[in-house]
């Protein structure tokens, strides 16, 4: 449907472009390799502004040398490569209404043009879709963003990049980054967590293939779980979702390795009486781990890792990665699949990490061969040996790291993963009794009953090879196919991990709860074994060097996440409201409501989720909206306001994420929820809003899933009137240029009302079916006129497509400077809105 909910904020952060990681500021000048400088003396400053960042980093060398990450023939190209600008890339949302449209637009229209039109780099196919990903809905433009920003032929294309991604129709992100959902194989019925998620591009599409076969008017069975520990961040991923018009989307804000489970082991007493959910623990079918990482993966995105690459970024998040990798298979049910990605090319962070779950769990689980799934994306296989490096000095194997740095460098980081005379990983299969409880190895934690002999240290410096599968996990590497470098491996849970899977230790945050027995209980449990160092728990974060891998990434991926915005300008105290316009004016008002600190159960800061069950309400609604029965109301509807008098946005949610929202009421709250379901209904407030019959309207996202069932309050429009309310914004009733539509407008009740496109123009049965290829739009019926309720962009995108459409519609015009309906000096104000 039209409308897909995004707001002022949204384009105001997509306005406020990021900084381009390109250019180099004056205070980086001193740190880089020295440019060539080719501008003349007057504008020299000026000019160095531009020059990109160095691009090298001699200790990344010695490290990618050493390591063999590519055969010594081809280190040049590789370095080459990682050089060069990323070319754009971006995908089609398949959800989206117009995704046939925009994938015709660009086979049909711009990859002919920009051939046609002779733009250098264009003879070698400009832009194409990418082999491998399903049904050529993603693209990659071997243009780099700067080539599109600057020449003039590719602008128009730059700009639909520009607006597509602002509508929501496609999604600019990383080529490398689009695979790892691709491996998940995730189906509409599935639950499935994304670990660390933020800032949402692949839950995005996680989503897009749970909502892949459903109907407008059904929703999937499945669900996704977003988690992210940056609550920053968190509010990205809302933002971009929001585009995805889900009820199937929960978003939590929980250190990934202590993600609850909220497992039901005893009977729980709530304020609320709380239905038995369907489920008695969180389990899932899917779980994507994409790590926080080191991100030299990126460096072409970024180059500005050039100069911040030290190998210690690698080395500091190696634990962290085996540990969220290890909760994330204590969470997959058995028979589910869970792909662990970074965006870094290290292999501590990488097979390392790989190899240390492979020896915890085991037989339960097993690394899997995905060569034959998507056949035309090239790979290379994981390393079966590599080196640690720390503090300038190469250790080939656990027993040549000082014994001063083992509380740094873990024996996990090597390929064997073991220590001084203890048994090889081979014989780990057939001795599965000598893992602990908790999955660990059973080797010391801090070094001290470690076998050391001194005189050993000298002569055993030799290589180790895993013999892991490790050849399974994926290697993407930039000079294969013009992209980043990624790292992905694939798993297959078998059976119960062997170990007791450790319950999440009480994060930061978390407030004692009356009925919070489970919390005090794992308080006790706080101590935290990471990777073979005993640890608080609560201070794994102090894991993470100062220069934090997450600072790189917040920096790269908020280019995919909503094309230059800046997350850390998102709203996060302010919210908007929409108000229903008063007669004769524009279309909706923005205002800006304080919010006040809310409490979400034990959690601080957080607004609570709360069921709807104001029968009178609801009721009040479902006549208003002629809502037939065959909706499911019940027990679907949340605010996030523990004052239900008060409510001023009513959520919807799927019957999978009902039924977590009251697995975790159940629990005492475990879950940490920032967002969920979708907004559907949201309460006016101004003078004329509130003397409506129903104190609520639609939102734009709650329509495509409501249209199927509204029966009141609803017209259909023939094409010219439907386009001069997209373009006009408010047209009087006397003035549409059907005036029995017109007419038909005058009868509706003042309030919220949608009008639908009539695609034929010819006269409809009396209960006209919708379908996915319906496109209606929210408006407001006043005193003497119809308005529109959804954005200007989302109008201006609207009337393009249906130009697309029906361009060979003889339209009925409207003078340019003075539409009917709208008053002199009230056009411009119906266009900001
Ligand atoms: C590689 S990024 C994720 C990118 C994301 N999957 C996407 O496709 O948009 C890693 C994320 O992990 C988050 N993170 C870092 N440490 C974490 C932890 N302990 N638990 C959960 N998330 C964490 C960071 O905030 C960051 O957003």
């Amino acid at each position: 449907m039209g409308g897909r909910g995004r707001s002022r904020t949204q384009r105001k952060h997509f306005r406020q472009s990021r900084e381009n990681v390109w250019k180099r500021t004056k205070t980086d000048s001193t740190q880089h390799q020295q440019q060539p400088d080719t501008t003349d003396s007057n504008n020299s400053t000026e000019k160095k502004h531009w020059e990109p960042f160095a691009t090298q980093n001699s200790a990344f060398d010695e490290y990618y040398k050493e390591q063999g990450i590519v055969d010594p023939e081809e280190w040049d190209t590789f370095i080459e490569f990682l050089r060069k600008p990323l070319p754009a890339a971006f995908r089609i949302n398949s959800s989206s209404q117009f995704s046939v449209d925009i994938r015709s637009q660009l086979e049909n229209d711009f990859v002919k043009s920009i051939q046609a039109e002779g733009v250098d780099g264009s003879e070698s196919e400009a832009i194409r879709p990418l082999p491998w990903y399903p049904e050529n809905l993603a693209w990659q433009s071997n243009f780099s963003r700067m080539q599109l920003r600057k020449n003039q032929t590719l602008e128009r294309f730059h700009e639909f990049l520009k607006q597509e991604n602002e509508i929501g129709n496609i999604t600019r992100q990383e080529t490398v980054s689009m695979v790892p959902p691709l491996f998940l194989d995730v189906r509409p019925d599935h639950f499935v967590l994304d670990m660390c998620a933020a800032p949402g591009s692949k839950t995005f599409q996680l989503l897009e293939m749970i909502h892949r076969s459903a109907e407008p008017e059904s929703l999937p069975n499945g669900m996704v779980i977003a988690n992210d520990v940056d609550v920053q961040r968190c509010n990205l991923l809302i933002h971009q979702t929001k585009r995805m018009c889900t009820a199937n989307l929960i978003v939590t804000n929980h250190e990934a390795q202590n993600f609850p489970s909220c497992h039901l082991r005893r009977s729980h007493t709530t304020r609320e009486i709380i239905e038995e959910p369907g489920i008695s623990e969180l389990l899932f079918d899917r779980v994507l781990c994409d790590v926080p990482c080191s991100g030299d993966g990126t460096l072409r995105k970024a180059p500005d890792i050039w100069r911040k690459w030290a190998v210690g970024m690698g080395n500091g998040l190696h634990c962290l990665q085996v540990q969220i990798a290890m909760r994330g298979l204590s969470l997959l049910k058995v028979g589910g699949r869970m792909v662990y990605s970074t965006c870094s090319m290290n292999p501590v962070e990488n097979e390392a990490v790989i190899a240390e779950i492979l020896r915890r769990c085991g037989r339960s689980i097993e690394l899997l061969d995905v060569s034959a799934e998507l056949p035309q994306l090239v790979r290379r296989p994981g390393l079966k040996k590599w080196k640690v490096q720390d503090k300038g000095a190469w250790s080939a194997s656990y027993e040549d790291v000082p014994v001063t740095r083992r509380s740094g460098i873990v024996q996990s980081m090597f390929p064997c993963g073991k220590s001084f005379g203890k048994k090889s990983e081979s014989d780990h299969a057939t001795t599965l009794g000598d893992i602990k409880d908790n999955g660990d190895t059973g080797n010391s934690v801090d070094g001290s009953s470690l076998t050391e002999d001194p005189v050993a240290l000298t002569d055993l410096l030799k290589e180790e090879d895993s013999t892991f599968p490790l050849e399974y996990c994926m290697r993407i590497v930039p000079h294969d196919q013009n992209t980043g470098a990624f790292f992905i491996a694939v798993f297959h849970k078998l059976s119960s991990l062997p170990a007791f899977e450790k319950k999440p230790v009480r994060p930061r945050g978390q407030l004692n709860g009356a009925n919070d027995n489970e919390a005090d209980k794992l308080v006790d449990e706080a101590k935290e074994d990471i990777c073979g160092m005993e640890v608080d728990a609560a201070d794994t974060g102090e894991q993470i060097p100062e220069e934090t891998p997450c600072a790189v990434l917040t920096n790269n991926e908020m280019v995919e996440a909503a094309l230059d915005t800046d997350p850390i300008k998102m709203p996060k105290i302010e919210v908007e409201e929409m108000q229903a316009p008063r007669d004769g004016e524009s279309g909706p008002e923005i205002v800006k409501v304080k919010r006040k600190l809310q409490m979400q159960g034990k959690w601080r800061g957080v607004d609570p989720v709360v069921f709807f069950k104001d029968d009178i309400v609801v009721d009040k609604i479902k006549a208003f909206y002629g809502i037939n029965d065959a909706f499911p109301f019940n027990g679907h509807l949340v605010t996030r306001n523990s004052d239900t008098n008060h409510v001023k946005r009513i959520y919807y949610i799927s019957k999978s994420a009902k039924d977590v929202l009251q697995l975790n009421f159940l629990a005492g709250q475990q879950l940490k929820i920032t967002s969920i379901g979708l907004k559907m209904f949201e309460r006016q407030t101004s003078k004329e809003g509130t003397s409506s019959t129903c104190a609520f309207r639609i939102s734009s996202e709650g329509l495509p899933l409501l249209l199927p069932h509204i029966t009141k309050q609803i017209l259909w429009a023939s094409p010219v009137d439907f386009k001069h309310l997209l373009k006009y914004k408010t047209i009087k009733f006397a003035d549409f240029v059907d005036a029995e539509f017109g007419e038909r407008a005058s009868k509706l009740m003042l309030g919220c009302c949608v009008v639908v496109l009539n695609k034929g123009g010819q006269p409809l049965p009396d209960s006209p079916q919708v379908d996915a290829s319906t496109i209606a739009i929210g408006c407001w019926r006043g005193r003497n006129s119809i308005s529109v309720m959804v954005t200007a962009i989302d109008c201006q995108e609207l009337l393009e497509r249906l130009l697309v459409h029906m361009e060979t519609e003889k339209e009925s015009p409207l003078p340019e400077n003075q539409p009917l309906g709208v008053r002199d000096g009230e056009i411009a104000k119906a266009n900001d809105n």
